[in-house]
């Protein structure tokens, strides 16, 4: 055997009492100072050790023992069978070992028993045990250090999914039912909402709502939270006539009580990666929140053959998902300037690694946020990042401020605009969010607005990114390596107003525009083999750095961009419109117009006239917010100069008129869900619209036919219990080119999912 150096000997009692540490603050103040992940981490290090150098092992390791302690606030209760964890495995190729090594212990000390894997998902909750005499619940108590828990019956007694009598018959006279307590996802965020209304900070996560819920002193208050319990195991159970986990689930309802929907009884090890796999997935669509899997061996025979450790049953793991949730530094809170004017604060965090990606940054929203998330630039905060979903900060890890509090500071909305320098205020009185006023120079918003109208649903210049859009407009910005590391824009670059913008076209006669490119330098971080060195240099950006023997020159990305914003003037009138910014005009509403007025110069007639807020509101897909707004941004001189000036560098601003086309959707509504082969989305909308139909994006009793793709979900359910008209690609093909008459019965797709 190694021996133990002293340097490993402290680190060994330095690591066992931190998770002592630490499982005090989660199990009995259910505030925990390190995220799960790092819990998990530290714990996994002390088993190494452990495994290395058992006499290292005492039996009050924190291995040998099961989480909790009982808190003087509570009666101690002894449990009558004892409480136990689980063994976690971090990934699939752990878990894979496991069952091969449960399996062989089975197949040896089991060798007539059938050896099947019950599958459960791991509520992220409380664990307590209900005892149950006679058919009526006596006492509730916590899991505590497996032995002794703490009593709160009086707080079980409030949950309404917990039967104090059981039902039906044929109950032991004396059984211990265990399971989790929780709150639903639904629920704690309908609790949340409701407390940042009352102006409180909301709860973090629902796993330390429900165990703080379930511990208050006081059960009223413990009645107004909206806890749930299911079952996942059973104590003392004398009598029971049960041979197996799940048989005992069975029984377990038909008492009355509440067992999980996600369970499932399996025989291989591919079939358990498979529920793995597809809980992963739809782990936030559940009723609550889980952190894992829970794979149990289902016959009573096997379990009782495997038995226990101190700390775990041996015929059952924990498998865990990667975490979700870590605890980061905020360095900073600072502010970015949208589009609109708006703006938002965001958090700038040390970077940290979760859920796929790193993260440093998180919205915060508005100041309102800021104040109800409760942080202070300095905090150690609770990030969140669920998938692909966006990074959010949770709020700050309370205990860890003891000591630090000169450390750390308010957030204060500042007073100027960080791009150029205007006065912040609402767009209106009463307005949470607050605007810098200076739309037409403010250089942030004219890079938002600039990348916006190269974007997708604008003209659609692919070489005209963010990245372009922030070097053409903005110049380069505040050194980052002395920021936090996010280029921003400073002042006036190349560009200083999107009139300008096509007079880099390819065509444009006069070339100062585009020469001017050359003086474009961005901020770059040097690399080297492929990793940043955070060390930032300014670099040209459009053109080659250039050398005597081959002079500087447009880079073959910025030849692209000259050619591209050639080919934009040619785009349909909607994009031109899309790309104006204009407040609520999207994709949606362009078309409308577009469809309506067939030139930009109608519009503006339209526009200018005297019923002009009316009549526009008047025009299908239009409405009285988007004709107000539409009347509001041409009455500005510097908008109409952008128009006059696009039109002047040649954009085409009218669509031609294909009189060809039959009018075969004259007053239908149709909406599209799913996936065509042939169709993107857009071209189906279009299609749609060319022909005087209305494309809408939601079932109704007025949607005239639903075009159901590939993978088309509650849509299609809804119009089929509506009754409306279903159609498959071939069925909108016919709609297209003969309208309603066009579609025979053998089109429409029926109830089990076929055209008939
Ligand atoms: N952040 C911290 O400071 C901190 C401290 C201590 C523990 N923890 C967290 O708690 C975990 C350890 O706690 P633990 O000992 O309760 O172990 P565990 O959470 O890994 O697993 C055991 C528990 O899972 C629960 N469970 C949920 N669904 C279940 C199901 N279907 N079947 C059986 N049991 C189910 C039971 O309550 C059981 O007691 C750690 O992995 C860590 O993530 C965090
Ligand atoms: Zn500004």
């Amino acid at each position: 055997m190694v021996g133990v150096n002293d340097s490993l000997r402290s680190e060994y009692e330095q690591l066992a009492d931190d998770v002592r540490r630490y499982r005090f603050a989660y199990y009995n103040e259910d505030a925990p100072l390190v995220s799960d992940a790092e819990f998990d981490r530290l714990f996994g290090r002390l088993e190494e050790i452990e495994a290395l150098h058992p006499e290292l092992v005492s039996n009050d390791s924190p291995t040998q023992e099961v989480g909790g302690d009982v808190s003087a606030a509570f009666s101690p209760v002894e449990h009558l069978s004892r409480m136990y964890s689980l063994e976690d495995v971090f990934s699939t190729s752990e878990l894979s070992v496991w069952l091969e090594r449960a399996g062989t212990n089975a197949a040896t000390q089991a060798p007539h028993e059938r050896l099947r894997w019950l599958c459960e998902v791991k509520i992220d909750g409380l664990a307590v045990n209900l005892l149950y005499r006679d058919g009526r619940l006596v006492r509730a108590a916590t899991r505590g250090d497996g032995t002794t828990g703490e009593d709160v019956t009086h707080n079980v007694l409030t949950i309404k999914s917990i039967p104090t009598e059981l039902a039906g018959s044929g109950w032991p006279a004396e059984v211990e039912v265990r399971g989790e307590i929780f709150i639903s996802s639904a629920e704690f965020a309908a609790y949340n909402e409701n407390l940042v209304a009352q102006g409180k900070a909301p709860l973090a996560n629902p796993r330390n709502a429900a165990a703080g819920s379930i511990r208050q002193k006081d059960p009223a208050e413990t009645a107004k939270r909206p806890l749930s319990m299911f079952v996942h195991g059973i104590g003392v159970r004398e009598g029971l006539v049960a041979a197996s986990q799940h048989e005992t689930y069975d029984l377990l309802a038909a008492w009355g009580l509440p067992v999980s929907p996600y369970s499932e009884l399996l025989d291989t090890e591919d079939e358990v990666l498979d529920y793995i796999g597809r809980f992963g997935a739809s782990r936030h669509e559940l009723i609550h929140e889980i952190d894992g899997i829970v794979v149990k061996a289902d016959a009573f025979a096997i379990q009782r053959s495997l038995g226990y450790t101190s700390r775990v049953p041996r015929w059952a793991v924990a498998y865990k998902y990667p975490p979700e949730e870590v605890h980061t530094r905020l360095l900073d809170i600072k502010v970015d300037v949208g589009r609109t004017g708006r703006v938002t604060p965001y958090a700038v965090m040390e970077p940290v690694f979760v859920a796929g990606s790193t993260v440093s940054r998180a919205t915060l929203h508005n100041q309102d946020v800021v104040k109800a998330k409760n942080v202070k630039i300095g905090d150690t905060v609770i990030l969140r990042k669920a998938g692909d979903v966006i990074p959010e900060v949770l709020g700050p890890v309370l205990p860890l401020r003891e000591g630090r509090e000169d450390e750390l500071r308010d957030f204060v909305m500042p007073t100027e605009c960080p791009a150029c320098g205007t006065g912040l205020r609402p767009a209106k009185e009463g307005d949470v969010d607050i605007r810098c006023p200076n739309a037409e120079t403010c250089p942030a918003q004219l890079t938002e607005r600039v990348a916006h109208l190269a974007g997708r649903g604008a003209f659609d210049i692919e070489a005209l990114g963010d990245e372009a859009a922030q070097a053409l407009t903005a110049g380069p910005g505040p050194d980052p390596a002395e920021n936090d590391g996010v280029v921003r824009p400073s002042g006036a670059g190349v560009i200083t107003n999107e009139a300008q913008i096509f007079d880099l076209a390819e065509g444009h006669d006069d070339d100062t525009l585009r020469a001017a490119l050359a003086d474009v330098k961005v901020w770059r971080e040097k690399r080297s083999k492929g990793e940043g060195t955070g060390v930032w240099e300014l670099a040209p950006y459009f053109y080659t750095k250039g050398t005597k023997a081959k002079p500087s020159a447009p880079s073959k990305n910025t030849l692209n961009l000259f050619r591209e914003l050639e080919k934009a003037k040619t785009r349909p009138l909607w994009r031109v419109l899309v790309g104006l910014s204009i407040r609520h005009v999207g994709p949606t509403a362009s078309r409308a117009l577009a469809t309506r007025y067939g030139s930009m110069d109608a519009i503006r007639a339209a526009v200018a006239a005297e019923t002009a807020r009316e009549d526009l509101a008047e025009v299908d897909g239009v409405g009285s917010i988007i004709a107000n707004a539409l009347v509001d941004w041409f009455n500005v001189d510097w908008h109409r100069n952008v128009v006059d000036s696009w039109q002047a560098a040649g954009v085409k601003m009218e669509d031609e008129q294909d009189e060809s086309m039959a009018k075969t959707l004259e007053s239908l509504t149709v909406v599209v869900t799913g996936t065509l082969p042939n169709f993107s989305r857009d071209e189906a909308k279009e299609a749609i619209i060319v022909r005087g139909g209305k494309a809408s994006g939601s079932v109704s009793k007025k949607t005239s036919y639903l075009v159901a793709g590939e993978a088309a979900g509650s849509k299609l359910d809804k119009a089929l219990s509506l009754g409306v008209p279903v159609l498959g690609e071939e069925g909108f093909r016919a709609l297209l080119a003969g309208g309603p008459d066009g579609v025979g019965d053998e089109l429409l797709i029926t109830n089990d999912g076929s055209a008939e």
